[in-house]
């Protein structure tokens, strides 16, 4: 109940976001063709009493929107990336361009200064702003002044855009992390969906009461990310045996939010139901991968927003329906890669086959 609301609040903001006609008929129509003649809610994803395979192909042609010549640049979606320190450019870039290479028509990262001439150097396609600061290039004195000054940068960005992906190469600073801790505050009170990764998952560990309860609140925690939240929300030890339920618990716990937990098969739930998706990707682990994931989700989430338009709408959960695509999306790319690559494979080159692997599954035309 709580999550259709937020939603709705939600699809005021992105009122001018909305597909055009023709392509929400395009949608529709995809919709009947693989539910049968009525349009009912899709049988995409998974019953509530236990986990299922999702349709992630499915779902990635329902949510994927035309290339259609009436639109104008923005309404594939903006995404910003909060992330980026001394220690970790990699993880923001990743991030950034996968939501790009993806589709989205604008891309931001919100770093510190240090990164961002390195950041900048990746990419001319990238927006990047110098602004977080960590602790050792301030005084006490000027932690108030440096906050202030930091939220007023993201606070005139903040309306515009779709969807955040928050920690990918944040570090953990303190200081640096009470700044991303109020980023956070201020994207809730303006409804903006958010994707927490990284050490945005750190924190907000320490701080559950930062995204519990907001139903536009995407979790992607890796394997220790998890253990790390499930040791302190559910106070216990991860289940193997009872993956699925455990999820669900702890999604509910936590208010309803999303959440994608990665490993060899990824599960998704909001507390209520669970799917999976397991095909098959690549034997190569190298890091970034999770990057790429959140900026994704980030994309599929804010396109999915955009086909909830009316009320009589057939889709229920935008950040479900991305994290799905997501996941399928790059599995799929990943695999890709691999069979290019083999033992060579780096993210990179995972990144380089995301338009293909898109293309292959709904064709730009
Ligand atoms: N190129 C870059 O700049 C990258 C930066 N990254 C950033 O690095 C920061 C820390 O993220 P991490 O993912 O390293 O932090 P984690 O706390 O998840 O991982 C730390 C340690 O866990 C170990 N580990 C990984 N998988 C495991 C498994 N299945 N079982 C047991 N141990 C396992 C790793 O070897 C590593 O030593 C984040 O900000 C993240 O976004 C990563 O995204 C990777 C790429
Ligand atoms: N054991 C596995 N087998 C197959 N695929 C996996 C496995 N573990 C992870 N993946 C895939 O890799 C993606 C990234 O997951 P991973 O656990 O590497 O994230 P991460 O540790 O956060 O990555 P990053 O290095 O970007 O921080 C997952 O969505 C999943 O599709
Ligand atoms: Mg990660």
């Amino acid at each position: 109940m709580l999550a259709k609301h937020g939603f709705i609040s939600a699809f005021g903001r992105l009122t001018s976001l909305s597909p055009s006609s023709s392509v929400l008929r395009r949608q529709q129509f995809l919709v009947r063709t693989l539910c049968g003649s009525r349009i009912h809610r899709p049988k995409l994803i998974g019953a509530m009493s236990s986990s299922s395979e999702a349709d992630a192909e499915s779902v990635l042609r329902i949510v994927t929107p035309s290339l259609d010549p009436k639109r104008h640049k923005g309404q594939a979606g903006k995404i910003a990336v909060i992330g980026g320190c001394r220690e970790y450019t990699g993880a923001p870039y990743f991030a950034a361009i996968s939501a790009l290479k993806i589709g989205a028509d604008l891309s931001h990262v919100f770093c510190t200064k240090d990164a961002a001439p390195v950041i900048k150097s990746y990419s001319p396609e990238l927006i990047v702003h110098p602004v977080l600061e960590e602790s050792y290039s301030i005084s006490e004195e000027e932690k108030r002044k440096v906050q202030e000054k930091v939220l007023g940068e993201v606070d005139k960005w903040m309306e515009r855009f779709d969807c955040l992906v928050i920690g990918p190469g944040l570090g953990r600073d303190p200081f640096l992390l009470e700044c991303v801790s109020k980023i956070m505050v201020l994207a809730k009170k303006l409804n903006v969906p958010f994707v927490v990764d990284g050490d945005g998952l750190f924190l907000v560990t320490n701080s559950i009461d930062l995204v519990k309860s907001y139903p536009l609140a995407v979790l992607t925690p890796n394997v220790n990310e998890y253990k790390r939240l499930v040791q302190k929300v559910l106070n216990c030890q991860v289940d193997e045996q009872n993956a699925e339920d455990q999820l669900r618990s702890l999604a509910k716990q936590i208010g309803g939010v999303t959440i994608l937990r990665k490993g060899k098969s990824d599960l998704i739930s909001n507390g209520e139901t669970v799917n999976s998706v397991s095909i098959y990707g690549s034997p190569r682990r190298c890091g970034g991968q999770g990057d790429i994931l959140s900026g994704g989700v980030a994309v599929f989430l804010s396109w999915a927003q955009q086909l909830k338009s009316s009320p009589e709408s057939p889709f229920e959960n935008p950040a479900i329906l991305g994290c799905i695509a997501a996941s399928g999306l790059l599995r799929k790319a990943a695999s890709l890669a691999f069979t290019k690559h083999k033992r060579s494979t780096l993210t990179s080159d995972i990144i380089e086959c995301l338009g293909e692997s898109l293309e292959d599954i709904c064709p730009a035309s």
